[in-house]
C-alpha cells in the first residue's frame, strides 16, 4: 500500500468529503490542507483571503503541503488551487499516489452554491460562469495525477471503491 495519498481537484469535486471517508476505511491519518491552514493562521479561509490576500494564502498552503508530505500512512486532501504552483505538483508526485477528482461545472454549482466558505466563488457574477472560467484557467493542471475519478452523479462510497480498486492494482 502507498504510504501517502493526495487528493486534488477543482473546488467542490468532493476532496475533503471523500478523503476523510477513505482515510477511515484505510485506517490512515487524515489531513486537509485548508483545515491545517485555518489552525495555523487562527482564522477561516475566507477571512485569511480578505485580510492577507490570495498570495499569502498560497505561501502558507505550500508550507503546509511540504510538512504534510512527510507524514506516514496519511490521506492528504488539498485545496483546488494547490496545483497552481509547479513545486506543489512536483512534491505530491514525488511523495505519494495522487488521485484527481473531477465533476461537471453544473454539479459543482449544485454542491457549492449554498456555501460561503470559498472566497474565489463569492463574486457577484453568475456562479456557473465563474466556475467555468476558473476551470478553463486551470485546465490541464490536474492531469499529472496517477488516477482521475469522475464524481458527477456518483456516491462517495462508489468513488472510494474505485480509488481502492486502483490502489490495490498499482501496489501489485
Ligand atoms: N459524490 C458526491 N455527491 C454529492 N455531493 C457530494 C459528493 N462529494 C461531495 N459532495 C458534497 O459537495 C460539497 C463539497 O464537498 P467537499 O468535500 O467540500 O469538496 P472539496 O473539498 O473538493 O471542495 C459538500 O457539501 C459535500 O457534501
Ligand atoms: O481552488 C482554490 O483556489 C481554493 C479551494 C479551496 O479548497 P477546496 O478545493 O477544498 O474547496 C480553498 O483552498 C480556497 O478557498 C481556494
Ligand atoms: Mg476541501
Amino acid at each position: 500500500m502507498q504510504e501517502r495519498l493526495f487528493l486534488i481537484g477543482f473546488m467542490g469535486t468532493g476532496k475533503t468529503t471523500v478523503g476523510l471517508a477513505l482515510a477511515n476505511e484505510l485506517k490512515y491519518a487524515f489531513y486537509d490542507s485548508d483545515q491545517e491552514i485555518v489552525k495555523r493562521e487562527g482564522m477561516e479561509i475566507s477571512q485569511l483571503f480578505a485580510s492577507k490576500g490570495e498570495a499569502y494564502f498560497r505561501q502558507v498552503e505550500a508550507a503546509v503541503l511540504s510538512e504534510l508530505s512527510r507524514l506516514p500512512k496519511s490521506v492528504i486532501t488539498t485545496g483546488g488551487g494547490v496545483v497552481l504552483k509547479q513545486a506543489n505538483r512536483q512534491l505530491m508526485q514525488q511523495s505519494g499516489y495522487v488521485v484527481a477528482l473531477s465533476a461537471s461545472p453544473e454539479e459543482i454549482v449544485r454542491r457549492v452554491e449554498q456555501d460561503r466558505s470559498r472566497p474565489l466563488l463569492q463574486s457577484e457574477s453568475d456562479l456557473k460562469e465563474r466556475v467555468t472560467e476558473l476551470m478553463r484557467k486551470r485546465a490541464g493542471l490536474y492531469d499529472f495525477a496517477n488516477l482521475t475519478v469522475a464524481t458527477t452523479d456518483r456516491s462517495v462510497e462508489s468513488i472510494i471503491a474505485e480509488i481502492k480498486q486502483n490502489l490495490s492494482i498499482s501496489s501489485h
